[in-house]
This record gives structure tokens, C-alpha cells and sequence, in this order.
């Protein structure tokens, strides 16, 4: 029997996190129930794109579900999660995706001893391509963390962290991840067009350049040092263009980068514990 998934939060992430359960066959669309804040309009969109039930009755939306999926933003994990507490039970397996936001404040806000396991997926689960990471909470048995593993490994790879402080870590690196892709490519796109190549030849160059790459880094034994090291000439064009991202310190800016996404992970859940505490 197929599981049943109720979203709270039907932004950008759930509708990857949808598209591949849907696409995996893992769930079936009339087995998942989504929620939101106040767009009428969005909740049609994907009743009509997907097939999917839509509902903002709390109790309707949680009496069938085997997870839940928390995806709303971390800001309003409290608005979120106040009316469904009376009609949450410890046979639903909360399911976090909400950047920084520990499994503790969760159990914390729903005061229940409830299973939570808190994932960071990132959107490329719309095409089953998801990078994950996940740990599981105080309350949450492995069994309970196997089953969302199950659910996830049907939309990319999962990592089991050990420590939960780790999924700052997975968020900045992964999480984020294909947004640093994706202004990669949007630079090369930019260039391609100033170097007079036109919009399709350019986009089908990179895209295969990207895919490639990634299929050597993942098929070839060799690390990726040598695989540039490898393509690049000594006195040649390579050589020359990656003169020009030493001379920006880039390689110096992805780390920042990479280290400050983590840091926002850890300053979102912290967040998260004052506007709690504010409120007791
Ligand atoms: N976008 C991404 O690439 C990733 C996002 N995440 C996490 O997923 C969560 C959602 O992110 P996005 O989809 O990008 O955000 P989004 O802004 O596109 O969607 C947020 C959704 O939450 C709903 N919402 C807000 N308050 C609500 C409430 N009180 N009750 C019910 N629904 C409510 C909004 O109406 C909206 O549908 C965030 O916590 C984020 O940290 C995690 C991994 C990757
Ligand atoms: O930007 C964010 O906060 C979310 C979490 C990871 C990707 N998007």
C-alpha cells in the first residue's frame, strides 16, 4: 500500500519534493494532500498540474497522512505548526525540510513526543537528482528513520548524518548547491552571448560541458585536480581563462560562500528558538 503525505508549505521545494515522489510512483498524487498560507490560486495550480487534494483544514489534512512534510519557510515554522498540534499523534512522522530549524525546537513547539526526522533535500528532486541529508530526532526510532530514507533515496542519493549540527553543513554544501550551479551557468551564458555565440548553440555547449564534467567526477577514479589539470594546456586557452579566476580569488569566494550558507543555516534555527522564546 502506497504512503500518504500531507504538505504544509507548497513553495518551490514541495513541488520538487512532489514532482519526484509522483514521478518515482513512490506516491501516488491522489495519496497527497497540500497546504498553504493564503494562495488559492497556487493550490489550484498544483491540484491541476498534479492531481494532487488540497485543503487549509488542519484535520483534514492530517487524518490520513503518514508524513508530514514541514515546508514552509523557517520563519513561520511556528504559524505552521500551532493549528495542527491538536490533530498531530505519534503515528505521524513529521518530516522537516525548513533550513537550521532543529528537530528540538520542533518537538518543542508541537509538545508532543512526536517522531521528527529533518531532511535537507535540494530542488533537483523534481527531476530525482536530490542530494539529501538527514538525522533523525529524539523521538524518531530507525525505523521511522529508514521509512523517510525510503521516501528519499525514490528522488536522489541520502546521507544519514549522526550528528543533527551536521545538516548546517549539508545545507550550506548541498542544499544551496545547485543555486551556486545554476549563477555558474547564468556567467557562462552571459559570456557565450559576448563571445558571439547564439542563445540555443550556447545553452546546449554548456549543458553538455556540465553533464560531462559531472559524469567524469563521478565514473573517473581520478580526483578533480587532475582532471583540470588534464584540460589544461601549458600555455594554452585553459591555462590563461583560470589565470583569471586566481586573479579573483574564486575558488577563495566558493569557500566563503559555501561557509556562510552553512553559518545562515545555524543563524535561521537560532532564529527560530528566540521567536519561541518570545512567545512563552
Ligand atoms: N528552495 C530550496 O531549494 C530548498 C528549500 N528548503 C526549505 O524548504 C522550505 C520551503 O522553501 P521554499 O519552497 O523555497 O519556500 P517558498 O516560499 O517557495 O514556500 C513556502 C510555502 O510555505 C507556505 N506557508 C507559509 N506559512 C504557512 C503557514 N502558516 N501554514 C501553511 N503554509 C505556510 C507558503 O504559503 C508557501 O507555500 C524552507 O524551510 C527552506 O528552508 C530546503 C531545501 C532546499
Ligand atoms: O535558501 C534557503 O534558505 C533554502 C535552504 C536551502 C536552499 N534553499
Amino acid at each position: 500500500m502506497t504512503k500518504k503525505v500531507a504538505f504544509i508549505g507548497a513553495g518551490s521545494m514541495a513541488e520538487a519534493m512532489m514532482a519526484g515522489f509522483f514521478h518515482s510512483q513512490m506516491i501516488e498524487p491522489r495519496h497527497a494532500i497540500i497546504s498553504n498560507r493564503s494562495s488559492d490560486e497556487r493550490l489550484t495550480f498544483l491540484q491541476d498540474k498534479y492531481g494532487v487534494r488540497t485543503t487549509r483544514y488542519p484535520q483534514a489534512l492530517l487524518a490520513d497522512a503518514d508524513f508530514v512534510v514541514l515546508t514552509m519557510k523557517p520563519k513561520d515554522a511556528v504559524s505552521g505548526l500551532a493549528p495542527l498540534i491538536p490533530y498531530l499523534h505519534e503515528h505521524h512522522i513529521l518530516v522537516s525540510v525548513m533550513a537550521g530549524v532543529s528537530t528540538a525546537s520542533i518537538v518543542d513547539v508541537i509538545g508532543k513526543k512526536i517522531p521528527v526526522i529533518r531532511v535537507m533535500p535540494n530542488t533537483s528532486a523534481a527531476v530525482g537528482k536530490s542530494a539529501t541529508g538527514m538525522a533523525k530526532g529524539a523521538y524518531a526510532t530507525p525505523q521511522h528513520l529508514e521509512a523517510v530514507k525510503e521516501l528519499f533515496q525514490t528522488i536522489g542519493t541520502v546521507a544519514v548524518v549522526d550528528d543533527e549540527e551536521q545538516l548546517h553543513a549539508v545545507t550550506g554544501l548541498a542544499g544551496s548547491g545547485p543555486a551556486y550551479i545554476y549563477y555558474l551557468v547564468e556567467a557562462m551564458e552571459k559570456a557565450a552571448s559576448e563571445i558571439g555565440l547564439n542563445r540555443e548553440d550556447a545553452k546546449e555547449l554548456i549543458l553538455q560541458t556540465l553533464i560531462g564534467s559531472a559524469q567524469m567526477l563521478k565514473n573517473s577514479p581520478k580526483a578533480p585536480e587532475t582532471l583540470r589539470k588534464e584540460v589544461t594546456s601549458p600555455g594554452g586557452t585553459t591555462e590563461a581563462g583560470l589565470k583569471e579566476l586566481q586573479k579573483h580569488q574564486c575558488q577563495e569566494a566558493f569557500i566563503q560562500c559555501i561557509k556562510v550558507a552553512t553559518n545562515r543555516s545555524k543563524e535561521l534555527g537560532e532564529a527560530l528558538r528566540n521567536q519561541m522564546l518570545n512567545q512563552t
